[in-house]
Formats: structure tokens, C-alpha cells, sequence
């Protein structure tokens, strides 16, 4: 075989790999949180030789010796943050290891920022007890991503919920942020959980009006209080073997929550000050937390915060579940649903198929995310 035929090979290996494998073992073991076990499995099927999973295994293994290296001692790993050509990279065990990234996967990628994401589970060679060199990307589900000049930036894969915490209290409750995230999780498909914590510091019938709306648009919501543990069993049983992202304001209490669902963890925990009744950022550095359930929780400070980057004014009706119905009996294709004659949407406000206080989010979300921007 020539030199000059083997990147076209090495690409038809890949396609063929990931149709049949993809979905199946590989994916879905990491889920589980089982890979030791998954890791055994390929040992002994190795030994007997038969079986599918040996047989898509060795294609596996031809595409990576085409690539320069057997794969037989690559470790699995899971990649908390990019920093330029360098990828930190934590094994199952625990390990972190600071990794470089293939050439030939560099090369694959159209752009090459995208070849290696945080949130990506990796095959990589271990070099020494702290580097490594990333040999294979499995493909990606669940992408948040925004996109600049054209280009999609991805910002984590492999996520199964985006986990959206407030505060009952301290900070107070912000709708307009939870609305925000929800049309986010909207758009990348990505499920929404919406935790209310601090719920120790107020009547939960208070809650209970927006509570509802949330809950009528079909979001899983949950309350919660880290102070007194209300909520916590039900949130660790939701989380246990799920890749889940952290979104919510600084000091609603992301990481005193998780260091309940998960005891021992000792995440450091800020304060709220008086003064402005915001957090610190305690936290700053994107953070992989492994759970013992299987499964693990991503927290990056990117992502907390996130602004409504990538979706148009028009799009988010579209994106909001009860408003969605409406939009298509617009007179105008590209009718903004604010001052417009005759708009389906503001006639089912009108007459309550539409909840109010949801059009009043609609408005608010436009005119002062999305509105103001593009002026
Ligand atoms: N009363 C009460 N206080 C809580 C609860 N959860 C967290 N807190 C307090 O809220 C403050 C902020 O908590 P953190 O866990 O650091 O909040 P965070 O969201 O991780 O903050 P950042 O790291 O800044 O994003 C701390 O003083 C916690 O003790 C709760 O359920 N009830
Ligand atoms: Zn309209």
C-alpha cells in the first residue's frame, strides 16, 4: 500500500468503525460508568478471539496502528479543558494527565479547534504519569456550542442534561436567567433539569406559582437545600451515570449542592456578600467531577453564565414549547410576536392560551438579550 492512499483509507476505517460501533458498547459503557468492566470484557474476548465486539475491535486497532501506534495500552479518558494544542485529560482512575493531540486527528478535523473539545472521551497513550498523547475522539452527543464568524465553537460534548440551578433566596430568583438556559437546552437539544435551591431560606408555597409555569412546559423541576439536604437523594438519582453540565449564577450554591450529593468531595464553597447579594466566583477553573454513581458532573465557568450567543431574535419563540404552536400562524414568516397586526402568537396571549407572565419572559428575553444587541 502506498504512503499517499492511507489518509483515504484511515477515513473509510473511521467511517465504517463508527457506524457499527459508536452507538453501541463503547458509548454506552461510559455512561454506565463501567469501562474497567467494558475493559475486561475486550481482554477476554481477545484471548477467545470470537465474538462481534472483537471483530469491530480489530478494525479499531488496524486504524490506529494505520495511524502509527497499536492501541493496546491507550487509556480511556475524558477531557476537561483545551488550553491551545494541550488537553487536560483525566483516566478513570482518576489520573489527570496533560495530553497533546494526534496530527492525524488535527488534521481531520475541519477546523482545527474542534478536533478535541472539552467534554470529549478520548483513547489516549500515556507518555509518562502526568502526559499523554491523545490517539482517538469517540463521537459526540448532547454538543453546547456557540458560534462565531461562521465557525461553530463547541464548548463541551456528551452532554445528557444541563443541569440549571437558582436560588430560592440569596441571590433571589431570577426567571429571566432560568428562561435563558432553558432556550439553550432548547436549542441544543440538551434536557433541562431545573433545580431551585436554598429552599431552607423561604415558604416553598412561594415558589410554588413559578414553579408551575416551569413545570407545565414539561421541565423536570426540583427543589432543593443543601443546608438541610431536602431534594438531595432525588437529584444524586437523577445525576448517577448522566454527563451533566452546570449552568446558574455565582452563590446559588452549585458546588455546596454537589458536595451533598456526593459527600467527601470538599468542593470549596464561597460566601454571598451583603452588599450586592451575588457570589464570588468561587469557582474558576473548568472542573470535571467524576461521581461515584457513574456519570459526572462538568463545571466550567463558561458555561455558568452563559448569554444567549447564538440564537436570533426570531428563533426564540420557536424555541419556547408553549409558545412554539403559535408561531407558524404568523402573518409574517418573520413576525417578532411584539407590535405586529394580526400575530397568532399575541392573539393566543390575548385570549390565555398562552400564559401571560410566559409573553412578558418572551419580551424580556428579546428586548433585553437579544434586541438591544443587534441595535
Ligand atoms: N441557606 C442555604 N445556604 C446555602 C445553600 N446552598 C448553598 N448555600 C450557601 O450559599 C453560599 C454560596 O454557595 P456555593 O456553593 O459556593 O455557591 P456556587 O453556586 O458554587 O458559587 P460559585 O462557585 O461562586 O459559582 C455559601 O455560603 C453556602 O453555604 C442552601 O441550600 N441553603
Ligand atoms: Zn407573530
Amino acid at each position: 500500500m502506498s504512503k499517499k492512499k492511507r489518509p483515504k483509507q484511515r477515513a473509510e476505517f473511521r467511517k465504517n468503525y463508527q457506524g457499527r460501533v459508536r452507538t453501541g458498547d463503547l458509548t454506552r459503557d461510559f455512561h454506565d460508568g463501567k469501562s474497567d468492566q467494558l475493559a475486561d470484557v475486550r481482554k477476554s474476548e481477545r484471548v477467545s478471539g470470537k465474538g462481534e465486539l472483537t471483530r469491530k475491535r480489530t478494525v479499531a486497532e488496524d486504524e490506529s496502528v494505520n495511524a502509527g501506534a497499536g492501541n493496546e495500552n491507550l487509556l480511556y479518558g475524558r477531557v476537561i479543558s483545551v488550553h491551545g494544542l494541550k488537553c487536560r485529560v483525566l483516566d478513570d482512575q482518576g489520573n489527570a494527565f496533560e495530553c497533546a493531540i494526534r496530527q492525524v486527528l488535527k488534521s481531520m478535523s475541519i477546523d482545527g479547534r474542534t478536533a478535541v473539545v472539552a467534554g470529549d472521551r478520548v483513547r489516549f497513550r500515556a507518555e509518562s504519569s502526568i502526559d499523554g498523547m491523545i490517539e482517538q475522539v469517540e463521537p459526540r452527543h448532547g454538543i453546547i456550542s456557540r458560534t462565531s464568524r461562521g465557525q461553530q465553537h463547541i464548548l463541551v460534548a456528551n452532554v445528557d442534561y444541563l443541569l440549571i440551578i437558582a436560588s430560592a433566596a440569596s441571590p433571589e430568583i431570577k426567571p429571566v436567567l432560568i428562561d435563558r438556559f432553558l432556550l439553550t437546552a432548547a436549542q441544543c437539544n440538551v434536557q433541562p433539569i431545573l433545580v431551585v435551591n436554598k429552599v431552607d431560606l423561604i415558604e416553598p408555597v412561594l415558589l410554588q406559582q413559578l414553579i408551575g409555569v416551569y413545570a407545565s412546559l414539561g421541565t423536570r423541576v426540583l427543589m432543593t437545600s443543601a443546608e438541610t439536604g431536602v431534594g438531595v437523594d432525588y437529584l444524586r438519582h437523577l445525576l448517577a451515570g448522566k454527563q451533566t453540565v452546570l449552568a446558574g449564577q455565582s452563590g446559588v450554591g452549585k458546588s455546596s449542592l454537589l458536595n451533598e450529593v456526593q459527600p467527601g468531595l470538599g468542593l470549596a464553597v464561597g460566601r454571598v456578600s451583603d452588599d450586592n447579594d451575588k457570589g464570588r466566583h468561587t469557582t474558576t477553573a473548568s472542573r470535571l467531577i467524576p461521581l461515584d454513581a457513574g456519570g459526572a458532573v462538568f463545571d466550567t465557568p463558561g458555561i455558568r453564565q452563559f448569554k444567549l450567543w447564538d440564537i436570533s431574535a426570531s428563533e426564540v419563540a420557536g424555541l419556547m414549547p408553549d409558545l412554539r404552536p403559535y408561531v407558524s400562524a404568523c402573518r409574517y414568516p418573520d413576525c417578532l410576536h411584539l407590535s405586529e397586526d394580526d400575530c397568532a402568537v399575541k392573539n393566543a396571549v390575548a385570549d390565555g392560551r398562552v400564559d401571560a407572565r410566559r409573553y412578558d419572559a418572551y419580551c424580556h428575553l428579546l428586548e433585553n438579550d437579544l434586541l438591544l444587541d443587534s441595535i
